[in-house]
C-alpha cells in the first residue's frame, strides 16, 4: 500500500492539548475508581465506629488528623464529581449536549457545581 509521507504527524506531547470534554471523561473514570477503593476503607471505619463505645472513640481518633481529614475531603469530592458528571453522562445518553459546544458548556457547568460541592465537603469534614 502506498503511504502518503507528507501527512501531518504530531508526536510532541508538549503541544497536544486535551479538550475539556476529554479531561472531564478521564476524571470521571478516575473518580469512579477512587470511590470504589475508598468504599472498603469507609465501610471498615463505619463498622469500627458502630462496634462499641471504644470503637467509636478509636474511629474518631483516626479521623482527628489533618492528613486523614484531607483524604476524606478528597474522597468526598471524588464522589461528588462522579455523581455530578455521571448525571451529565446519563443526560448525554438521552441525546442532549452531544455537540462539541454544548458538551463543553455542560462540562464547565458540571465543574462549577463540583467546586461548590467540594467547598461543602470541606465544611462537612472540618
Ligand atoms: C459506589 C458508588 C460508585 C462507584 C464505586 C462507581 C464506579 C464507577 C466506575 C469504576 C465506572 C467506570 C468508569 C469507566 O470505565 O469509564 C463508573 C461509570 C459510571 N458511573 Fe459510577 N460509580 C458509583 C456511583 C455512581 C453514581 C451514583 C452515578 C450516578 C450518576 C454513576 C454514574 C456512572 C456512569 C453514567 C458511568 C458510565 C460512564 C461512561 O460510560 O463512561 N456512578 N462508575
Amino acid at each position: 500500500m502506498k503511504v502518503n509521507k507528507t501527512r501531518p504527524v504530531n508526536l510532541d506531547l508538549q503541544t497536544i492539548r486535551f479538550p475539556l470534554t476529554a479531561i472531564s471523561s478521564i476524571l470521571h473514570r478516575v473518580s469512579g475508581v477512587i470511590t470504589f477503593i475508598s468504599l472498603a476503607i469507609l465501610l471498615w471505619l463505619l463498622n469500627l465506629s458502630l462496634s462499641s463505645p471504644q470503637g467509636f472513640a478509636e474511629a474518631a481518633d483516626i479521623v482527628d488528623s489533618f492528613f486523614v481529614k484531607f483524604v476524606l475531603w478528597g474522597v468526598l469530592t471524588a464522589l461528588f464529581y462522579h455523581i455530578v458528571l455521571g448525571i451529565r453522562h446519563l443526560i448525554m445518553d438521552m441525546g442532549y449536549f452531544e455537540e462539541l459546544e454544548s458538551g463543553t458548556t455542560s462540562a464547565k457547568i458540571s465543574f462549577a457545581i463540583v467546586a461548590v460541592l467540594a467547598v461543602f465537603a470541606g465544611g462537612l469534614v472540618w
